[in-house]
């Protein structure tokens, strides 16, 4: 059952280029029997995860031979299960031709039966591979991320990155201080246990935390730690005039919000509506009252120019610091980088605009790509003196085993 489901969901995601996360949910509010969820999860974002590592483990076995995109799904997460799931090779193998001999008929199957016999039997080395691409196997991330880690954080610390983006995320979530204190939801649901590094963030011990009471009461929302760490960096006064330009679905918005005990104003912009709305949601479910939403372009924002007090800029980007959580992020196509730093440019020149004199901008994403970090503030700062940096942090995803997250403080005068 949980087998069947995992080669579905693999199979949506391949076909339509989807999300991983989204073809999950889809399946999942589908499905009527009973099943692990938590199964499914592991099967599915395992092989997405491990993807270069099965392929290659896969290649001298398949090699030459077209195969349909079903079967090939099958390959791979049976591939999975035998490297890193420690299941029996031959109950994999059982379960893999059961399927294949429902789905695609005899011949598929013992085909399939044949090239996982074969591969599982004889595992390739990776000795003879040079220093860079070993780790792009063994990690299973693409040689030309692998080349740009190096460059920018150096062997050891690309080596710990790329190992801690294969960790199982942990189940973060916010505290809402609008309607709960940490102190009160943990004697309330003994499940939280407090994090030691930031003020606000628990970590769940139960099972899924949106179907929580918690999360239902509006007592936490779900927000990993580093992201938790982008409000606070900003950490604007009570009463205070406040932009988000890109506020979607809302996680910081929430938490300024929450910062400033729903006092002053934030205005809230994204590209789009349908987001909007979540942002919307989640405001209503969190208790937020001082919050307007605008669907719009925020390089082109113009009114209140000069006049904000604080605005968070946590942009578009590669989102190479959430491989972790999105593990299909990593075999994204890596031209599409210098179209989203071009898109930041444009957000920060207008942040400029519209912050006052004497006011702050915070400038964050969720990647670890210096070149829509420290070189795009580097740039800003260049053009705009007046603009000053007051403090910069690179959260990398091994030490608070959380996203990857940059954040600059910056204040105009
Ligand atoms: C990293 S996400 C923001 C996450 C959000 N700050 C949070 O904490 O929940 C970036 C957002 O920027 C929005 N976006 C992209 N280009 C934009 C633009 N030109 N103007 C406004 N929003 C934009 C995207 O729709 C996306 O929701």
């Amino acid at each position: 059952m949980e087998r069947e489901l995992a080669l579905m969901i693999l199979s949506d995601y391949e076909r339509n280029q989807t999300f991983l996360n989204i073809a999950l949910n889809h399946a999942f509010q589908v499905q009527k029997k009973d099943f692990s969820k938590e199964l499914v999860t592991a099967l599915v974002y395992g092989t997405i995860q491990h993807r270069l590592m099965l392929e290659y483990q896969l290649e001298p076995s398949v090699k030459g031979k077209r195969i349909k995109l079903f079967e090939r799904m099958v390959l791979l997460m049976s591939m999975y299960e035998h490297l890193y799931m420690n299941m029996p090779d031959y109950a994999i193998v059982n379960e893999a031709v059961r399927i294949v001999k429902k789905k695609r008929g005899r011949q598929a199957a013992s085909f399939v039966n044949a090239i996982l016999r074969n591969s599982f039997e004889h595992k390739r080395s990776l000795d003879d591979l040079k220093k860079e691409e070993r780790l792009s196997i063994e990690t299973s991330h693409p040689l030309w991320m692998v080349k740009m880690f190096i460059k920018q954080y150096g062997f050891k610390t690309c080596e710990k990155i790329l190992h801690a983006n294969n960790e199982v995320p942990l189940k973060s979530a916010r505290v809402n201080t609008l309607k709960i204190s940490r102190e009160a939801l943990l004697e309330k649901d003994h499940r939280f246990i407090a994090s030691s590094h930031s003020e606000d963030c628990v970590f769940y011990q139960g099972g899924t935390i949106a179907e929580s009471e918690a999360f239902k009461n509006g007592w936490v929302t779900i927000q990993d730690e580093s992201s938790q760490l982008v409000g606070r960096f900003l950490s604007p006064d009570k009463g205070s005039r406040v932009l988000d330009m890109c506020c979607a679905p809302g996680s910081k918005t929430t938490h300024l919000s929450a910062i400033m005990d729903n006092t002053g104003s934030i205005d809230a912009y994204d590209l789009y509506a349908h987001k909007i709305h979540l942002v919307e949601d989640n405001a209503k479910r969190l208790g937020v009252t001082n919050l307007t939403t605008h669907v719009g372009d925020s390089t082109d924002i113009h009114c209140f120019e000069g006049e904000y007090d604080y605005i968070l800029l946590d942009g578009p980007c590669s989102g190479l610091g959430v491989l972790a959580r999105k593990p299909e992020i990593r075999y994204h196509d890596s031209n599409a980088m210098d179209e989203i730093i071009l898109l930041q440019k444009k957000l920060l020149e207008n942040a400029y605009t519209l912050c006052k004199n004497k006011g702050i901008i915070v400038y964050s994403t969720c990647t670890l790509n210096k070149k829509e970090n420290e070189k795009q503030v580097e740039a800003f700062i260049k053009a705009h003196p007046d603009m000053h940096i007051l403090e910069e942090r690179t959260v990398l995803p091994y030490e608070l085993h959380s996203d990857g997250f940059y954040m600059c403080r910056l204040r105009k005068d």
